[in-house]
């Protein structure tokens, strides 16, 4: 039989034309065509195993990634990456990576040799996220489909180790969700200072809901947790927020309700398909929503905009449900403003005020920011006092923003300037009063 024949008769072999997933069992035929046109025959009596992986796929980044590691062979041709880093120091870092260009290179992994071809369609978008759609695919002789699931996870453990120690943010774009910026580096929970009891009964709640998959189950009952934080600007939210799910080794999947084009279908997709192991956030949720009722009025309007329905959000946050814990937290500056149906118990089962600084949060900010647990009682409380005299309610971003300004002073300095935070001051009629 002539060779062209032969390998056409083996793609259209349904044996080889099976897929599993994102497996297919493929005959050399693809290859040796290619092989042919590029002038090389490739063992032409073995099977191959082929896996394809699509740029929409979670592995496709974690794939190229550890390809470059593996450092496949004949890779002239390089694409670079550029990405940003942050140091224990908290300095950032620029990093370039190589990554295989578009083409094809040869690799070795488990003693096998393996093809790795890399392809972008000029004529095809990936409409979610309007760039050339691109894949890998990877070819290999022999059938053990194993070599690619220990591939996958040693790719996957790859990107793991990469973000260990560090905080991922996803953002929504079209339907999923992508990582936002560079992993940051954990924030430490003792770096954002509540009055007192109040991080440790939103930590101690979160942890006991996490372990407790089986009392919901048994129960039947939706294994999801709604958290709203609400009180004034500068007073630690989104920070709690933030170190708590670095103490939590979480993520947190941040969404933007008044987002235009967020649409109730769009949300629920979202709100379902959020990164497991994420904190789901949804910042000043007030200002997506005017109330209930005003909504029914400007409904057409709401409608026009393509924005998210008050009713939408309810529903969605009430099928927002997996086999794993599902943690949302909303904030807001304005409690009064959130109609009771979204804050009720079910869709919010833990409110807390996060408010101006307390007298503990004074001292214990002093302490921290000039690393000195032993200063002396009386300067801590002369600090206090100096501060509450000041007659106007004082947030924990204007007691950074003051203690920066003296980072190189005495203690003493710092006690007897605080007449400066009043003088930052934002216009305080303009702020929130509980
Ligand atoms: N309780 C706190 N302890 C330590 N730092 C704080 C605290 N609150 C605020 N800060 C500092 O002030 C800045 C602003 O804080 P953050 O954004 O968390 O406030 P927020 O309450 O979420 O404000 P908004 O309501 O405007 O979103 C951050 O740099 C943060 O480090």
């Amino acid at each position: 039989m002539p060779l062209n024949e032969f390998i056409s008769s083996l793609s259209d072999n349904p044996y080889f034309g099976a897929g599993f997933g994102l497996f297919g069992i493929g005959a050399g035929a693809a290859i040796l065509r290619k092989g042919l046109q590029g002038g090389i025959i490739l063992f032409r009596r073995h099977l191959m195993i082929t896996l394809e992986v699509p740029c929409r796929d979670k592995s496709y980044q974690w794939l190229l990634q550890w390809i470059t590691l593996r450092g496949a062979r004949g890779t002239q041709h390089l694409s670079v990456e550029t990405s940003f880093v942050q140091k224990e120091t908290g300095k950032i870092e620029t990093k370039y990576e190589f990554i295989p260009s578009v083409g094809r290179h040869l690799m070795r992994y488990k003693g096998v040799w393996i093809q790795v071809e890399r392809t972008r369609e000029q004529q095809t978008l990936d409409l979610h996220m309007g760039v050339p759609w691109e894949s890998v695919t990877l070819t290999a002789f022999g059938r053990d489909k194993q070599l690619y699931f220990d591939m996958l996870e040693e790719a996957r453990q790859l990107a793991l180790d990469a973000t260990e120690g560090k905080t991922i943010v996803y953002t929504s774009m079209g339907p999923e969700w992508r990582p936002f910026g560079h992993p940051r580096r954990r924030r430490p929970i003792g770096s954002v200072v509540l009055d007192r009891g109040v991080g440790e009964r939103i930590i101690t709640d979160c942890k006991e809901f996490i372990k407790n998959s089986q009392w919901y189950a048994d129960r039947g009952i939706p294994y999801r947790r709604g958290y709203l934080l609400y009180g004034p600007p500068g007073c630690g939210k989104s920070s709690f927020i933030t170190s708590l799910a670095g103490e939590l080794q979480y993520g947190i999947s941040l969404l933007n309700l008044s987002e235009r084009g967020l649409t109730d279908d769009r949300l629920n997709h979202l709100l379902n398909v959020a990164p497991e192991q994420t904190i789901i956030l949804l910042e000043d949720v007030d200002a997506a929503f005017i109330s209930r009722e005003e909504t029914t009025h400007k409904k057409s309007a709401y409608e026009g905009l393509n924005r998210v329905t008050f009713s939408g959000l309810l529903n969605c946050l009430d099928g927002v449900a997996s086999t794993e814990a599902r943690i949302v937290f909303m904030t807001t500056n304005y409690l009064e403003r959130l109609d009771p149906a979204l804050i009720r118990p079910g869709r919010v089962d833990v409110k807390e005020y996060i408010g101006y600084c307390s007298a503990h949060q004074l001292t214990e900010m002093f302490k921290r920011f000039y690393n000195q647990q032993n200063l002396p009682t009386h300067i801590l409380k002369q600090f206090e006092e100096n501060v509450s005299a000041l007659g106007c309610p004082v947030s924990p971003a204007q007691i950074q923003g003051y203690f920066m300004k003296h980072k190189s002073s005495s203690p003493e300095i710092v006690v007897t300037n605080v007449d400066q935070i009043r003088e930052d001051r934002p216009n305080m009629s303009t702020l929130y009063t509980r």
